[in-house]
């Protein structure tokens, strides 16, 4: 039997009626902002407080794994991710930035990761990978790189709960975000909304207070935010902010 991937805890689901909007039912493009806070801006020597630290006010915790292949980089990798699963409830929104994804991808599934997202430039075969990910309990996540056109893989997003589109090149924290990316946020939502998909849109780079508004308006709603949440000096107030800023340029708050 094929398991069932994971349910978000206090996700507002499309169909749903919203809360406080009665008789209101909610389309892909109304669902409420996720936040992602990404530990690659955190001090590594206290993950697990770190991440401690952002429960209650994050909806993800994003985590960035890096091989030095795919990207020059090296951050942490599965035995890592399994402890620090054990730290926190925060479902985690696992990013790869890894050389062959096929080998690695499912592990993180098992070891209970709520999201998983491989680049469709280290992968033949995504909707493979996509189903290998959702049979392993997981939701099943693609990623497009700066360089990368995102009309190529447009027919997939059936087959995927979330597509990440990156702002930055992907492989460091701290870059300035490329507004220019946001094309393909905008057709990723129309080609969404035409073929009525629940798929989250997901931004990754560069996202802070003056910046997320622009990438909920074209379309995205699950934002991840490294520096502009572990670089506050209160991150916990800061992804409220995020999340305000957001929800009113989404038009859902
Ligand atoms: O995937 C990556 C970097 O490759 C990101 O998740 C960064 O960690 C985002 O950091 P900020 O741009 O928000 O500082």
């Amino acid at each position: 039997m094929v398991p069932m991937a994971r349910a978000l805890p206090g996700e507002i689901q499309p169909g749903k009626c919203a809360p406080g909007r009665p008789g209101h039912t909610l389309s892909a493009v109304e669902l409420s902002p996720i936040i992602a806070p990404s530990i690659l801006a955190s001090d590594f020597s206290r993950l697990g407080e770190e991440v401690r630290a952002i429960e209650g006010a994050a909806d993800w915790v994003h985590v960035d794994v890096m091989d030095n292949h795919f990207v020059p980089n090296l951050t942490l990798g599965l035995p890592v991710v399994q402890s620090l699963r054990k730290a926190t409830a925060i479902p985690f929104d696992v990013h790869l930035m890894i050389t062959d994804p096929q080998r690695w991808a499912p592990a993180y599934a098992e070891a209970g990761a709520y999201n998983v997202t491989f680049h469709a430039e280290a992968c033949d075969d995504p909707v493979a990978l996509a189903k290998t990910l959702r049979a392993a309990g997981s939701k099943a996540g693609l990623a497009i790189d700066r360089d990368t056109p995102v009309e190529p893989y447009l027919e997939l997003l059936p087959y995927l709960d979330t597509i990440l589109i990156m702002t930055i090149k992907a492989g460091f924290g701290g870059q300035a975000f490329m507004p220019e990316m946001l094309d393909k946020v905008r057709d990723v939502r129309r080609r969404a909304k035409v073929n009525n998909l629940e798929i989250r849109i997901e931004v990754d780079g560069g996202i802070a207070a003056d910046t997320i508004e622009q990438a909920a308006e074209a379309g995205a709603d699950a934002f991840v935010a490294g520096t502009a949440v572990y670089g506050a000096a209160d991150p916990a107030e800061a992804i409220r902010k995020l999340r305000g800023l957001a929800a009113r340029a989404m038009g859902v708050a």
